[in-house]
């Protein structure tokens, strides 16, 4: 029967059902949702995980996803983000929220930066160059590892043509000097905010999967920043490789003093999880910490670093900048971070999936997935800006208990 009146078409909710409402320029459009989010079908960092995994061959996937020996500590990485509860504050004027963070003189999109990964030319040819202009056209930090398969000078130029981007510079202490020395010069005149030294990979954690599998590098990459030819690669193991290259013998007084000697770069310890240690670097004058285990890679069955991250805060005390990196898969995780002491924070597996799955626009899609969900988390909360973001915000839920307040 027609009334003359316009009712909307009774669509079932399947998922297609809402691909087409989001498709649609009219009243159903959903603009925070972006088109290639939901044409990929890619709506969170698992999904991502899913599509590197499976197109990936089986050794590279295993080399990025997996963690040292039980893996405990990566699982436990992700795991311990589900202890916390949000409780949000209601009926406050959330229309406008601000989620930058100002970080290396310059103000960032959200508190998340991409933490420094080597080998990104397994996951995609244009490696770390994509990962740069990802994090330039995305606003936020990029983090350029001494294993990266291409010279800092193109990282920093690659993003620095999309849009300014700080980057910093990741170092492990290397049997040769001169060589380290190399790389931090080669990294200042490219225009890197920060040295960030690698403080908890002495030697490389036990890792069953690469030596069962014998793994190394795929043929035609190299190590441009230490300096390793596909040639030589290819004659050791990874394990090998790196031992061969790095020293165990790295200490506080050998390192800092040396470093800040060479550079008026920013000086950061990435790999600290004891309090103890924030205190170190405060009397080494330290810029920053990042609390992290190198996503469970190194020594596996040390604390999950969200679990760390407050008591290292709290011996901070404003003193030194402390960021946490390891397992952070969505939005609201950054969001518990910064609720439990951290200033910022950085992932790395995220954007070696993002990598595989499509290049620069994957880790672009990355990223937008997880501002959208810090973003849409705040706003839930009833957070207008990072500071309103507090221990207030969180509870945990006891088994036998009340809601306990932190
Ligand atoms: C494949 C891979 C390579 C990595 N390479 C480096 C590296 O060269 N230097 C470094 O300091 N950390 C390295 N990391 C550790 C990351 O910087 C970061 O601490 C960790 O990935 C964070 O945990 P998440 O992967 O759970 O986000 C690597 C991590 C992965 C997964
Ligand atoms: O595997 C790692 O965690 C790592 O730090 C590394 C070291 C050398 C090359 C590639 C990655």
């Amino acid at each position: 029967m027609h009334c003359g009146k316009t009712t909307p078409p009774q669509l079932p909710l399947t998922p297609e059902t809402w691909m087409y409402l989001a498709d649609q320029k009219g009243p159903f459009s959903t603009s925070r949702v972006s088109s290639q989010k939901m044409a990929s079908k890619i709506l969170s960092i698992a999904d991502l995980k899913e599509s590197a995994s499976s197109s990936l061959p089986e050794f590279a996937a295993e080399f990025f996803n997996s963690g040292a020996t039980n893996q405990i500590t990566m699982h436990d990485n992700s795991a311990a983000y589900g202890k916390y509860r949000l409780l949000p504050r209601v009926l406050r004027d959330v229309s406008r929220v601000e989620t930058g963070i100002p970080l290396f003189g310059r103000d960032i999109t959200f508190p998340l930066c991409v933490s420094p990964a080597g080998l990104q030319a397994m996951a995609h040819p244009e490696g770390d160059l994509a990962t740069s202009r990802a994090c330039a056209k995305m606003g936020v930090n990029m983090g350029v590892s001494s294993y990266a398969n291409y010279p800092v000078e193109e990282i920093t130029d690659a993003g620095n043509k999309v849009a300014p981007i700080n980057h910093v510079m990741q170092l492990y202490t290397l049997n040769d000097k001169a060589k380290q020395e190399r790389i931090v010069r080669r990294a200042e005149a490219a225009g890197c905010k920060a040295i960030f030294l690698t403080a908890d990979s002495p030697v490389l954690g036990v890792r069953w999967n690469e030596w069962r599998n014998g793994f190394k590098a795929p043929v035609g990459l190299d190590y441009p920043m230490i300096e390793i030819s596909s040639d030589e690669i290819q004659a050791a193991s990874h394990d090998d490789g790196f031992a061969a290259v790095n020293s165990a013998s790295h200490n506080w007084a050998a390192e800092i003093p040396w470093l800040r000697s060479i550079t008026k770069m920013e000086i950061w310890i990435k790999g600290v999880l004891a309090p103890e240690d924030v205190e170190t670097a405060i009397e080494y004058g330290c810029d920053g910490v990042i609390v992290s285990n190198h996503g469970g890679r190194q020594l596996d069955e040390t604390p999950a670093t969200i679990d760390a991250l407050p008591a290292c805060a709290k011996a901070a005390r404003g003193r030194i900048r402390i960021h946490v990196d390891g397992g952070i898969r969505s939005g609201v995780d950054i969001f518990k971070a910064l609720a439990l002491g951290a200033e910022c924070c950085w992932v790395g597996r995220p954007a070696l999936w993002a990598l595989a799955h499509d290049g620069q626009q994957g880790v672009e899609l990355m990223l937008e997935i997880l501002y959208d969900d810090f973003k849409r988390c705040m706003q839930l909360t009833g957070c207008r800006s990072i500071s309103d973001i507090t221990t207030a915000s969180l509870a945990v839920v006891n088994a036998s208990g009340p809601l306990a307040r932190l």
